[in-house]
């Protein structure tokens, strides 16, 4: 772990179940590779994890069986070890390398930016050759121009002990907010290529491995489980998902599960399946037993399930990752300290609007005393937000150079459109929060979903709030099949039992490795709004409408709505050049949080 992680908290664990084939699986990273550095839950880091998947693995082997480790994607945009390096992740791919990965795809965050998916092909691709799968990605390639997969389209192999024979996949969901050097074709026609319907017909297959950032439960899943179906009506399928940030474990049917690892290394994600038959061991009952199980990712799991400890557990090659950690940190000054938060501040764990709610803190503290483009002081403006864009909680203490990455690492511009109706920018803001479902029956269905402008895991609390009427009132969630965030070290009294994840999934309740006590997550809006000044006394008839430009496809077609023909291309300028939220809230903490 690295120096100034907090030791993790001693809780009641559930075993692994070990079976013929085990998996290691961690999604959504998104550049937590030092860890939690304020949460004891999630305190280890990378080399922790290379230690972990090590110990595991010789654990096994000694037993005959195989092990796999295998990541979904989402590994840039989040943190500081990636955000804050100019160009951007410059250490990043050096330290996920030295993990032995046997599957590994692209997420969407990969392909936002031109660099970040050359970056891919060029380094990340290369060092994973053999490994790195996409089957409905395509590359413009940045010397030929010459449009081509970003990696390989499936593999064929056999495990290491057993021999036992899978073929395997490598998805994303159907993304359209790439940059337009890369192609992203939906799953639903990737897989009526003649490579893909090749593939399934292979008869020599003992299990499909389909690795994707998908959601466990999503329409792109079932379509590739049922054109496997079609051909393969009783070989087991295992899916591993992510882009949802949250745990979950979806059964298709009784030999085909998908299992989903949460985000940000807070999860790595246990899978195993055992009654396999194959080509050395072919059995002739054959419903494969299958067991998941989502781990804590601190030094008290990793030692509770490999048997070992504090001496026994580092490996040579997992301390000296640690170290690159430590080193690229300090390289970056992600601890230079730029403020103390007087307070914790949370996404979802409060309600919205609420004193200790980010969005209310951005609303009425950081837009409304910062965000003025020079040039148009004198304007009243309505201020747009998503609150997508807003990716983890702010904690009582010191807020860094790293916090300021991990809040809100987007390079997001801010834009505007003058001499809006005031009352039209309220049309807008209902569309955009409310009219979800009218807009997603609109032609422009496939294109854009409103729930887009919001934090993935907001789509399962929403999923919750649907279906269960009584909480609904209230909007209180128990945490149920979601992700959030445990509160620091916030300990219960009697027993050693700390509020996290308590999954509900479709095997049940008993997944995560360590017994929680549950936490809350409420509902919060897709996009919050100030109005700038904020001490109007009564409304302006027309506005500025400022947004942060990842809204501004959402935004034509709200405006749509609202009776309001824009040309936001050609209508649009900059607001505040060369600011970004991450820029605000930074001068918001140095000028306000003084640390005591
Ligand atoms: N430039 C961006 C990019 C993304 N977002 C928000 O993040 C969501 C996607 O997050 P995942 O980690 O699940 O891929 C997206 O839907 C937006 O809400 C953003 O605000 N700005």
């Amino acid at each position: 772990a690295q120096p100034s992680a907090p030791d993790p908290i001693p809780v009641p664990l559930r075993d692994l179940e070990f079976g013929q084939i085990n998996f290691l699986h961690t999604t959504d990273t998104h550049g937590w590779l030092a860890g939690h550095l304020q949460e004891p839950s999630y305190s280890a880091d990378w080399g922790d994890y290379i230690s972990f998947a090590t110990h595991l693995r010789e654990k096994v082997e000694a037993q005959g069986q195989d092990l796999l480790v295998i990541d979904t994607g989402d590994r840039v945009e989040g943190n500081g070890l990636y955000d804050s390096s100019e160009p951007k992740g410059i250490y990043l791919s050096e330290i996920i390398r030295h993990q032995h990965i046997d599957v590994i795809t692209s997420g969407n965050h990969e392909l936002y930016q031109y660099n970040t998916s050359n970056n891919e092909l060029l380094t990340t691709v290369p060092n994973f050759r053999g490994h790195y799968l996409s089957s409905n990605i395509d590359i413009y390639h940045p010397t030929t121009q010459e449009l081509v997969p970003l990696a390989p389209r499936y593999k064929k192999f056999t495990t290491k002990l057993q021999g036992i024979r899978i073929v395997a996949f490598g998805f994303l969901f159907n993304f359209n907010g790439n940059y337009n050097n890369t192609v992203v074709q939906p799953v639903e026609n990737t897989i009526r290529e003649d490579w893909f319907q090749e593939a399934i017909q292979d008869k020599e297959v003992d299990l499909f491995l389909v690795a994707g950032h998908v959601p466990a439960h999503s329409p792109e899943y079932r379509a590739i489980f049922r054109a496997i179906r079609k051909v393969h009506w009783a070989t087991p399928i295992q899916f591993f998902a992510g882009h949802q940030h949250i745990r979950d474990y979806a059964r298709y049917d009784s030999k085909a599960m998908a299992l989903a690892s949460g985000r940000f290394m807070e999860t790595i994600g246990f899978m195993s399946i055992d009654g396999l038959s194959t080509s050395n061991r072919p059995t002739v009952t054959s419903t494969p037993v299958f067991k998941r199980r989502y781990i804590d990712n601190n030094l008290f799991s990793f030692y509770h399930h490999t048997g070992l400890d504090e001496s026994s557990f580092p490996t040579k090659k997992g301390v000296e990752v640690s170290k690159m950690i430590t080193e690229a940190r300090n390289a970056l000054n992600l601890d230079e300290v730029y403020g103390c938060a007087p307070r914790d501040l949370w996404m979802s764990r409060v309600p919205y609007p609420h004193p200790d709610s980010i969005y209310t803190w951005l609303e009425t503290e950081v837009l409304a005393t910062l965000l003025k483009d020079d040039s148009r002081r004198s304007v009243p403006a309505v201020a747009i937000l998503n609150t997508g864009g807003i990716r983890f909680d702010i904690f009582k203490g010191q807020f860094t150079r790293d916090s300021a990455s991990i809040i809100s690492p987007f390079i997001n511009d801010f834009r505007y459109v003058k001499d809006v109706p005031y009352e039209k920018t309220q049309l807008i803001m209902d569309v955009l929060n409310k009219q979800t479902k009218i807009l997603e029956m609109s032609e422009n269905a496939d294109a854009l979903s409103m729930t887009e402008l919001a934090s993935p895991d907001q789509r399962d609390v929403a999923k919750h709030a649907a279906s269960n009427q009584e909480d609904r009132e209230s909007q209180l969630l128990s945490m149920t099949a979601g992700s959030h965030q445990v509160p620091l070290v916030a300990k219960r009294e009697d027993l050693n039992i700390i509020p996290g994840y308590t999954t509900k999934d479709d095997a049940g309740t008993d997944g995560d490795d360590t017994i929680h006590s549950p936490i809350s997550a409420y509902q919060v809006p897709n996009c919050i709004q100030s109005l700038l000044p904020t001490n109007e006394t009564k409304m302006p008839e027309t506005v500025d409408l400022v947004y942060i430009n990842f809204v501004q496809p959402f935004l034509v077609l709200a405006a749509k709505y609202a009776g309001l023909d824009i040309d936001f291309e050609k209508d649009s300028e900059v607001y505040m050049p060369n600011t970004t939220m991450s820029d605000l809230i930074r001068d918001y903490v140095e000028a306000n949080w003084k640390c005591e």
